[in-house]
């Protein structure tokens, strides 16, 4: 029988620490780099950047987006960096942000969260703005082959605020997503298989998270401002389930694996100690 996400995701936070490394292939990065913007300089960028990652984190997450922009060509490379995490030992979490009514959804999760699927990763992220019931069907696929969903619930961008802080019956539409997420992951051990995304960047204690039984996805620290003394604050209680996720941070210090690798362990080892990492600049 597969093993499920929720496991295989304690484990590899047991073993490597929860930094969540993310792969995304700005335009300006690639040029920063010194290679050109275009597919050839995508698939360099992208497969250094898994050389000097995939290897030391839990979770890589490849921000889909950035290859999409290339066409099929830029897919292609996106399929080999899933592969390539993969071989490297890293659980893939694909930044994708799909949501959409349930029969479209489940094309959605046929295409990310099914064997065989050459875009199969280990996990997704979803939106809920078509409703929380509309994801099912990527929870029916996750469950079925021992991968994950991370709903998006209160986001790091501060353009994020006014929906999902608006109330909703007494509650947040975030806790209700929250909440929603919980009542999926209940009994699961070590925890369920459904995460949520709640930005590193957000007000301390916003959120109820301590029900979740679930991981906790925290982008927005590193180059949006969060710092790992913050991530206490923020979290509280659910601080063991959080996977801080940073990407041009990291980034930033290539092309050399070597000084991309020697910030990732810098910032591993921040966080194992509770210290500051990170930096400070707008979000978004
Ligand atoms: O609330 C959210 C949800 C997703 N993201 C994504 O995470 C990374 C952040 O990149 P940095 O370079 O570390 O800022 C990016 O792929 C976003 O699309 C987010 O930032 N906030």
């Amino acid at each position: 029988m597969t093993e499920r996400f929720g496991a295989r995701l304690a484990r590899a936070v047991a073993a490597r620490g929860p930094l969540c490394a993310g792969i995304d292939p700005h335009p300006g990065l690639l040029a920063e780099w010194g290679l050109p913007v275009d597919v050839r300089g995508l698939e360099r960028f992208a497969l250094t950047a898994t050389e000097a990652l995939a290897g030391e984190v839990a979770v890589v997450k490849p921000q889909s987006a950035f290859f999409e922009a290339h066409g099929s060509a830029g897919v292609a490379v996106l399929e080999r960096v899933v592969a390539a995490c993969r071989d490297a030992g890293a659980l893939v979490l694909l930044d994708v942000k799909r949501g959409d009514i349930g029969s479209t959804m489940a094309a959605y999760a046929a295409a990310y969260l099914s064997d065989g699927s050459p875009l199969a990763a280990d996990a997704v992220t979803v939106s809920p703005y078509l409703g929380f019931g509309a994801l099912e069907p990527a929870f029916e696929a996750a469950a079925a082959s021992g991968r994950g969903v991370f709903v998006l619930a209160r986001t790091s961008n501060p353009d994020g605020e006014a929906l999902q802080r608006a109330d909703e019956g007494g509650r947040t539409v975030a806790q209700s997503i929250v909440d929603d997420a919980a009542a999926r992951n209940a009994g699961a051990e070590p925890q369920g298989d459904v995460g949520v995304v709640v930005g590193a960047t957000n007000v301390p204690g916003e959120l109820r998270l301590a029900g979740l039984n679930g991981p906790v996805l925290a982008p927005g620290f590193g180059a949006q401002g969060a710092t790992a003394a913050d991530l206490a604050g923020v979290f509280g209680p659910a601080l063991p389930a959080v996977l801080p996720a940073s990407s041009r941070a990291l980034l930033r210090c290539g092309p050399e694996v070597a000084a991309i690798r020697d910030e990732l362990r810098r910032v591993q080892a921040e966080l194992a100690g509770g210290g500051p990492a990170g930096g400070r600049s707008a979000a978004g």
